[in-house]
């Protein structure tokens, strides 16, 4: 074992200042500032056509803003962010099939790292996410939650500082959701990443999040941000069943339904 592959670098913070981006005539991204803290998981939730990919584009560097900053630990990111690794929705088209999945994982790390090395970070990555001893199959040999299971060990493998997620789970069934959503929960905790998913089912946004930042409709803005206080470790029953996860719940509903009025709010901590 190698001092580099277990080293952990310290999750970064990052910033969005006044983004908007425009498509032609039509603005996509309004206004958005926030902030997105170190070693917290953030979730953004907003009515579609919103822009939330759009805005999970411009973080990733895949796309310029037309106009305001992102800051990645204070630099400003011109390009895809060194500690930046992004899981997508769809794993069966992010998945190599003719590649096994050790050498799915190992794909990101191919230039950077020794051959020991790798093997090194693809076995913890792969264990990190309960895959231990899979890394001979293929992706198609797999169900679709343990697909998304290598899409996330894969982005583990390069020791992310910031993990972002767009609509991670949207493909799998319930029950395999729920199970990600607790696999998610334990990796952060562990590993201490900045972790930002887009999601559009309100459950899990509250669920999984510290921060809760809802997009209003187009050309959108941030409606609010809402620091969720519920204790951790959660759990699917119990976390769902407290005040604040039904209070934050309903808040966060009629944001995006527009009819939220400030007495909702006296429940829930608005950031
Ligand atoms: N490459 C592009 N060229 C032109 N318009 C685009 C492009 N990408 C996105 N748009 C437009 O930008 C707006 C926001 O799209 P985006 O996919 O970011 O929203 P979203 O909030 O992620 O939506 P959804 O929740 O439905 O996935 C839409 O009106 C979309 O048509």
């Amino acid at each position: 074992m190698t001092d580099h592959a277990t080293e952990t670098p310290a999750p970064a913070e990052l910033v969005l200042d006044e983004i908007s981006k425009t498509y032609g005539q039509n603005r996509a991204v309004g206004n958005i500032s926030a902030t997105i803290p170190a070693g917290k998981v953030s979730v953004i939730v907003g009515p579609s056509g919103a822009g939330k990919t759009t805005l999970l584009r411009i973080i990733t560097g895949l796309e310029e803003a037309t106009s305001g900053r992102v800051l990645f630990d204070g630099e400003v990111v011109n390009g895809v962010p060194e500690g930046l690794a992004m899981v997508f929705q769809d794993y069966s088209r992010s998945l190599f099939p003719w590649m096994r999945v050790e050498d799915n994982v190992a794909f990101p790390l191919r230039r950077r790292t020794s051959k020991a090395e790798r093997a090194q970070r693809v076995e913890e990555a792969l264990k990190a996410v309960g895959l231990d001893g899979k890394g001979r199959l293929y992706p198609w040999q797999m169900s679709g939650g343990m697909q998304q299971r290598v899409a996330i060990a894969r982005a583990l493998a390069c020791q992310p500082r910031l993990l972002v997620m767009d609509e991670p789970y949207a493909s799998v069934d319930a029950q395999t959701r729920a199970e990600l959503e607790d696999l998610l929960l334990s990796i952060q905790a562990q590993l201490d990443i900045t972790v930002l998913v887009v999601t559009h089912d309100i459950d899990e946004s509250v669920y999984l999040a510290d921060r809760i930042i809802v997009l209003s409709k187009p050309p959108s803005t941030v409606a609010e941000v809402i620091d969720v206080g519920l204790a951790r470790p959660r759990d699917q029953i119990t976390t769902k069943e407290e005040a604040e996860f039904v209070h934050a719940r309903a808040h966060v509903l009629r944001l995006l339904r527009g009819t939220a009025t400030p007495d909702d709010a006296s429940d829930v901590r608005v950031a």
